[in-house]
């Protein structure tokens, strides 16, 4: 299967070399030094299981990569402007594209009670939904803390990785199998799943609750989470995520929220939207922080933590220039 990872970051990389393990004809987007290394040296993933090592064709330009059996994106959500202007060689008639990312995303009410109400705030211009359209588009989350350690190596902290995939509209396709079954021959499981919104309110819990504290504490989950009281509060914002899902319709389990915060307080890792904020990249704001609390004041569910907590990060953002409201948040 020919597949591109449009993105070749921590979360691309990793990917990408679990694509090329499985078999997979991988090639990537990259960019700057991370390109020029890949080009040069190929991608190394050091991985709990094992380093991998793969050749990837490599270009910023898509152009020369061609048109994909399937495209997985794994940007950052303000880059996605950019992948939207410049997807379309890649794109046959039938390839489908999976956004395996963090946060609300773009087609989160396709298909649902809210059909007909795209988000502009994270779909500026509804550009994604023209370049790519509704069709094609799967869903995805992906559990793997990493981070990119120098151009064209990643280093991933956590050995539960896996890439969850789901139809926008739940159904089961041959397309989503097949996507799912060549990610998991690289050594990941990729379960195919009914409910995708349901799995993105799951990742929104970490994000939620590890995000705005570490930024706030400019330091990692596990450093961050060694009182009891930013436990304390990291248990509160898990509740309150719970209420929001459960508002949603799509109700993550709200059990065991104690020992979720404890787990998290054993990890070094820094939340990917840190390592934005201290490496000086847009971040990811909307998708991550403002988009949940907006569906949170529209479904009147009492937030007051959680409201605290993003505002306060997101000034640090505003502040260090990487985060601007959107002229058409929904
Ligand atoms: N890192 C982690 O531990 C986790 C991250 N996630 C999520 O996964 C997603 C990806 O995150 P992550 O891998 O950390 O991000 P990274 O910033 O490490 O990777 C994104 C990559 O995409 C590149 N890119 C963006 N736009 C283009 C473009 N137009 N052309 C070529 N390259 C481009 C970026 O280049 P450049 O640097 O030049 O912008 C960067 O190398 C996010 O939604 C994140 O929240 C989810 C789970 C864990
Ligand atoms: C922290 C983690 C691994 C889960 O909350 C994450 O998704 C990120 O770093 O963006």
């Amino acid at each position: 299967m020919k597949i591109c990872v449009f993105g070749a970051g921590a979360i691309g990389g990793h990917v990408a070399a679990r694509l090329a393990k499985g078999g997979a004809e991988v090639s990537v987007v990259a960019r700057g030094p991370n390109l020029a290394a890949i080009q040069e040296r190929g991608l190394t993933v050091h991985a709990p299981d094992g380093t991998l090592e793969c050749r990837p064709r490599a270009s910023a330009d898509p152009a020369e990569l061609g048109p994909q059996d399937a495209v997985i994106v794994t940007t950052k959500a303000p880059s996605l402007p950019s992948v939207a202007a410049s997807i379309a060689p890649m794109l046959g008639p039938e390839t489908p594209v999976a956004f395996v990312m963090n946060g609300i995303p773009w087609w989160y009410n396709d298909g649902t009670a809210r059909d007909g109400q795209p988000l502009p705030a994270l779909d500026p211009g509804g550009a994604l939904r023209r370049a790519i359209g509704i069709s094609r588009t799967i869903g995805g989350v992906v559990y793997s803390a990493c981070e990119v350690t120098e151009p064209g190596v990643v280093e991933v902290e956590t050995s539960d990785a896996r890439v969850i995939l789901g139809e926008v509209d739940g159904r089961i396709t041959p397309r989503i199998q097949a996507l799912s079954a060549a990610i998991a021959a690289g050594g990941i499981p990729s379960p195919v799943v009914p409910d995708i919104r349901q799995a993105v309110w799951q990742k929104l819990l970490g994000n939620l609750v590890n995000g705005p504290l570490c930024i706030l504490a400019r330091s990692c989950m596990q450093d961050t989470l060694q009182s009891p009281e930013t436990r304390e509060a990291a248990i509160r914002l898990s509740e309150e995520v719970v209420a929001i899902s459960r508002a949603e319709g799509w109700p993550i389990p709200g059990d065991a929220l104690a020992a979720r915060v404890a787990r998290s307080a054993t990890l070094r890792h820094k939340p990917s939207i840190l390592q934005d904020l201290e490496a000086g990249r847009m971040m990811e704001v909307e998708a991550m922080f403002q988009a949940p609390l907006r569906l949170a004041r529209e479904a009147g569910v009492p937030v007051p933590t959680l409201s605290l907590m993003v505002a306060l990060a997101t000034r640090a953002a505003m502040a260090a220039g990487l985060y601007a409201a959107p002229a058409e948040a929904a």
